[in-house]
């Protein structure tokens, strides 16, 4: 029977070929298929730079990694190729030419060996031998250190505040203080980053300070956003960071677009997008990638794969073998990271902006850590999770790693240890203090900074919101001025 099918479609194609002359079947030795996109002319001139690319530089080296399961599943008989292939024939099609197979076989949903995982420092936070990574300056890796250090001694605080009612909400980023810090270490300050909410480490690093985190968080009238969101949604266009949308993976287009007009500005910077194992179930996910690698479009896409979105494990999120996989069914090059290893982050995503800038292409990288805190003040992780599974990854405490392998390299003490934590305490209550006595933002706030003339309609909410507190004046603190 499927001897039958092969002569049909056989037929079919000779017959479409002689009709439309469209489509030309045409001898070849080789039964691999090539996509041809990125050896076409670019949508615009390469940009003027002395680039290497990580393969030839003398820093670090890298390989583009191919998956095995084509060759484990069945041995070809051609090369390693696991399909058996027509040598003579191949589809010359849109894209790249497509060899025929007399074979009905399907790609199979999964690998047989999962993606492995870029690590560069070991649990002990020792190096690995062998590792390719980019070197960091002591200074560098001293403030890495430093700037985790802070987040973790902000979350607790901001956290306590939210606790004793003085915050509405928070969303702390214990476990994933590598992620965010090392990945912004590695990026240049005109890059843009469209962050998800559990990035403040990212502006941190580009030294957004502990006064601006704080009048967010409180909503007061130093707040550059004046009390407009909730707590932990940061913005700030003096550190090109974008504002926090609560709606999942909503940035992840806006970063694409925001990383074309970078490439038609001829700009030597890339947009950079984080987001959670969650965000990849949102069909923003998938446009966004599919744009990127359409348009070529120097971004640089990071998922923090922590293992939940809220109470949903990734075992319910999906099938695939994590996020990174899906990256090469879009054509966008990848790379999974051990999340809890600040140089692998570094150097990975150092390599990635080269790549993204200086060969216009998006690229993915998947970084495993764990979410250790709760989802937010709102959750309790315990009910649907074990805390056996929280310890054991607490033992995994990226923060921890850095220390050593900074403590190895002579570069920090004990010393240094007590001094940056007690620093940073005092610094973020005196914050704290500061932020909750400033005035809140005026209600005519709410109104403004979207339109010129604001509409009738908008006015109309005003005057009833007034009316409403002029009645209710109990239920709104009285420094919420009418
Ligand atoms: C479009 C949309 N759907 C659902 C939600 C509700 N929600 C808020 S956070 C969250 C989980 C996101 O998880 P993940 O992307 O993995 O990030 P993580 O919190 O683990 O860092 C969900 C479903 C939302 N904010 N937006």
């Amino acid at each position: 029977m499927l001897t039958v099918m092969a002569k049909n479609s056989r037929n079919v194609v000779t017959q479409m070929k002689s009709k439309m002359g469209l489509w030309s079947i045409i001898n070849r030795n080789s039964c691999t298929s090539s996509a041809n996109h990125h050896n076409r002319t670019p949508l615009m001139a390469p940009l003027a730079r002395d680039f290497k690319t990580p393969a030839s530089n003398s820093l670090y080296s890298h390989t583009l990694f191919t998956p095995r399961r084509f060759h484990s599943i069945k041995a070809g008989k051609q090369s390693d190729s696991l399909y058996t292939c027509d040598s003579n024939q191949v589809l010359d099609f849109p894209g790249g030419k497509v060899a025929f197979t007399p074979e009905m076989m399907f790609i199979p949903e999964s690998s047989e060996e999962r993606v492995p995982c870029f690590r560069v420092l070991d649990d002990n936070g020792q190096l690995i031998t062998g590792s390719s990574f980019v070197q960091v300056s002591e200074e560098v890796a001293k403030k890495m250190y430093t700037d985790m250090v802070t987040l973790q001694t902000m979350d607790t605080i901001f956290y306590e505040a939210q606790r004793q009612g003085r915050i509405s909400f928070y969303a702390t980023s214990v476990g994933e203080e590598a992620i965010t810090v090392a990945s912004a270490a590695a990026l240049t300050a005109d890059d843009f980053i469209f962050p998800q909410y559990r990035e403040p480490g990212a502006l941190l690093w580009r030294g957004f300070s502990l006064q601006e985190f704080a009048n967010q968080c409180f909503g007061n009238k130093a707040d550059h956003g004046r009390g407009r969101q909730m707590p932990i949604h940061y913005g700030s266009n003096k550190h090109n960071y974008f504002t926090v949308a609560a709606t999942i993976a909503t940035q992840l287009p806006h970063a694409v677009g925001a990383a074309y007009s970078l490439k038609m500005d001829g700009k030597d910077a890339c947009a950079v997008t984080y987001f959670g194992d969650g965000g990849t179930s949102e069909g923003d996910f998938h446009a966004a990638l599919n744009f990127a690698a359409v348009m070529e479009a120097p971004v640089i896409f990071i998922c923090r794969n922590n293992g939940w979105a809220i109470s949903t494990p990734i075992t319910d999120q999906f099938r695939s073998d994590g996020a990174v996989v899906r990256g090469r069914a879009y054509g966008v090059r990848s790379i999974r990271v051990d999340g809890n290893d600040a140089l692998a982050m570094y150097s990975a995503v150092h390599a990635a902006r080269k790549m993204a800038i200086g060969e216009q292409r998006p690229i993915l990288i998947e970084a495993l850590s764990y979410r250790v805190g709760h989802h937010s003040t709102s959750d309790d992780s315990t009910k649907y999770r074990s805390v056996n599974e929280i310890e054991r990854w607490s033992a995994q405490d990226p923060v921890t790693r850095l220390r050593k392998w900074i403590e190895f390299s002579g570069w920090w003490n004990d010393e240094d240890e007590s001094e940056l934590k007690s620093n940073m305490k005092k610094q973020m209550v005196n914050a704290i203090q500061i932020a909750e006595k400033m005035e809140k933002p005026s209600v005519a706030d709410l109104f403004t900074d979207v339109y010129d003339v604001t509409p009738s309609n908008l006015r109309e909410q005003e005057n009833r919101l007034r009316e409403t507190m002029q009645r209710h004046p109990q239920d709104y603190t009285p420094d919420f001025s009418v």
